[in-house]
């Protein structure tokens, strides 16, 4: 027996017992989650709809009907509803409920742990490091919601203003298919602690787990309608993005639909906060411990198959310590196990979808043409399991002989692909480093820390990692420079984000007039 969260139609929340046959939670479910509960989407145009594959097996799990205008509409209009009640709540009153949800998320997570990883094909392990860790987000920004306040300013003869730090309204949020459940927590935390409403869209990949924490929101006391969720790919981003009540948007995905969002955000004057995509450096100067280093570059390359945003794909090794250090990372690297990603030793699973794997198969194809040669891996991998036999499992692959002006060292892969590139000098590698367009992250190994940090001070990026890579506890702020984005989550930095400022000018005298 599995348990799972389901809110019951009749408006009836309740944690309820449920045999699932195949093992899969809360999937076979209405998977749009509006005003308070499940439901399908209403539009039946049979174009809407799309395939939900399970990357682990390549198996169509179901088809989704994706949310059509009368469908979005209905979200944000619910949304704007529950804005009334949500914001005039004080911040403790909210954060008493957000509290409470993530109480329900731990109390279920193996449920949504599973989902997760049916939806993203990641291992297991991971899968739970990721919904703990986010669930920490909505903890984080519960305890923060009652401290969210405006100022006092004392003017002369006894007059004087005041700020109030207001909420938005209701908010859109998109997110990408990597951390499916981090960008349902990471978005709607801030938001809701704030006093905002939000409609999410996650990726059509992944559509499982945000639907299940809006039913936690709801179960735990949350007003119906104050965080909703709609299913859909770009039309479904679209039609939230341009809709005129939505007063924010906040999007997790690639470079160019940033552009395109910040653009339509442009024609209603809303605001934004991107997170978008990367091409990372990871400097291993001669000093640094090279079993940590290792490691670190395994961190900042191999996890979720390699699909991570902050990745540190570009690996300046100084050649000082180069046939060291990759003698220690072949080691180790050889040593992940692929394969079922719900078996807690499986280090690498399954890659989102046959079009992603072809697509990061296809930038090792470039490489190899333009130069680079493969140390290990770089190919499909076909699991014992006859289950797994229509998953795209790839080996993570170490390129080396690689240079900067290579098409897989330039642009985002976004798979398993680490390019090695050695380097000399400290003033070399820092300008080599910064010869990007994005600036998501970078990561630094030396033991000289005087070094360390004047390195990051030249490095230009949102979030730099010294002697390590790619952790993000709650409370630093994640963002991008650069194409990499604007603004930044998982911190307080979120409450500017998700709040304006109203000054309020107080008279205590007679008004000095001349008319
Ligand atoms: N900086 C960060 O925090 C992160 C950035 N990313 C970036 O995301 C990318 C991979 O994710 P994908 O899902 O492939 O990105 P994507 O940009 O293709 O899609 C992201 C989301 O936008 C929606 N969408 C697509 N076109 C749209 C449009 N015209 N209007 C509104 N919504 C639209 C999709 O349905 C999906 O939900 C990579 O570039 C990666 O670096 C991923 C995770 C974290």
């Amino acid at each position: 027996m599995l348990r799972t969260l389901c809110v019951r139609p009749a408006g009836v929340q309740a944690v309820l017992l449920r045999r699932w046959t195949h093992n899969i939670p809360a999937i076979d479910q209405p998977l749009n989650f509006i005003n308070g509960e499940r439901v399908e989407a209403a539009n039946t145009d049979k174009t809407q709809e799309f395939e939900l594959v399970e990357p682990a097996t390549g198996k169509v799990l179901r088809k989704v009907q994706s949310a059509g205008k009368g469908d979005v509409n209905r979200a944000v209009a619910a949304a704007r509803e529950a804005f009334d009640v949500w914001s005039d709540m004080s911040g403790m009153e909210r954060g008493k409920l957000m509290t409470k949800a993530a109480q329900i998320v731990k109390e279920n997570e193996d449920d949504f742990v599973k989902a997760e990883v049916i939806d993203t094909g990641k291992p297991i392990w991971e899968a739970r490091y990721d919904i703990q860790g986010c669930t920490e987000t909505i903890e984080y920004f519960a305890g923060v919601a009652p401290t969210i306040m405006g100022t006092h300013l004392p003017l002369p003869g006894g007059s004087f203003a005041y700020t109030r730090r207001e909420p938005l309204g209701v908010c859109g949020g998109i997110g990408a298919w990597n951390y499916p459940y981090q960008m349902a927590a990471w978005k709607s935390a801030p938001a809701l602690a704030c006093g905002n409403t939000m409609v999410f869209k996650p990726s059509q990949l992944t559509p499982i787990t945000a639907v299940m924490l809006a039913e936690a929101y709801v179960q735990a006391g949350v007003p119906k309608g104050v965080f909703n969720v709609i299913q859909g790919e770009a039309e479904t981003g679209t039609l939230l993005n341009l809709h005129p009540d939505i007063a924010k948007m906040s999007f997790t995905g690639s470079v160019p639909t940033g552009a395109k969002i910040m653009a339509n955000c442009a024609k209603g004057i809303k605001q934004v906060t991107l997170e978008l995509g990367g091409k990372s450096p990871l400097i291993i100067f001669g000093d640094a411990d090279l079993e940590n280093a290792a490691k670190g570059a395994i961190l900042a390359n191999f996890m979720t198959q390699g699909q991570v945003c902050s990745n540190g794909t570009r690996v300046f090794v100084h050649t000082s310590v180069l046939p060291q250090f990759l003698d220690i990372l072949l080691e180790k690297t050889k040593r992940m196990k692929i394969g079922d990603p719900f078996q807690e030793d499986t280090m690498v699973g399954a890659t989102i979808s046959k079009a992603h794997a072809e697509k990061v198969l296809g930038y090792i194809e470039i490489a190899k043409n333009e130069g680079a040669e493969i140390l290990y891996g770089g190919e499909r991998v076909i699991p014992d399991d006859p289950k797994l036999a229509g998953g795209y499992y790839l080996g993570p692959c170490i390129l080396v002989g690689c240079h900067d002006d290579m098409t897989v060292v330039k642009e985002e892969v976004f798979g398993s692909v680490m390019s090695v590139l050695p380097f000399d000098t400290e003033e070399e590698v820092i300008r080599r480093a910064n010869n990007t367009c994005f600036g998501l992250a970078g990561g630094v190994f030396t033991k000289d820390l005087s070094r360390a940090h004047k390195v990051v001070s030249k490095l230009q990026a949102g979030s730099i990692y010294v002697n390590n890579y790619n952790v993000y506890p709650v409370g630093v702020p994640f963002g991008g420079h650069k194409m990499s984005g604007i603004g930044s989550e998982n911190s307080l930095e979120s409450v500017n984000h998700y709040t304006q400022v109203k000054s309020v000018y107080v008279e205590a005298n007679d008004v000095d007039c001349p008319y």
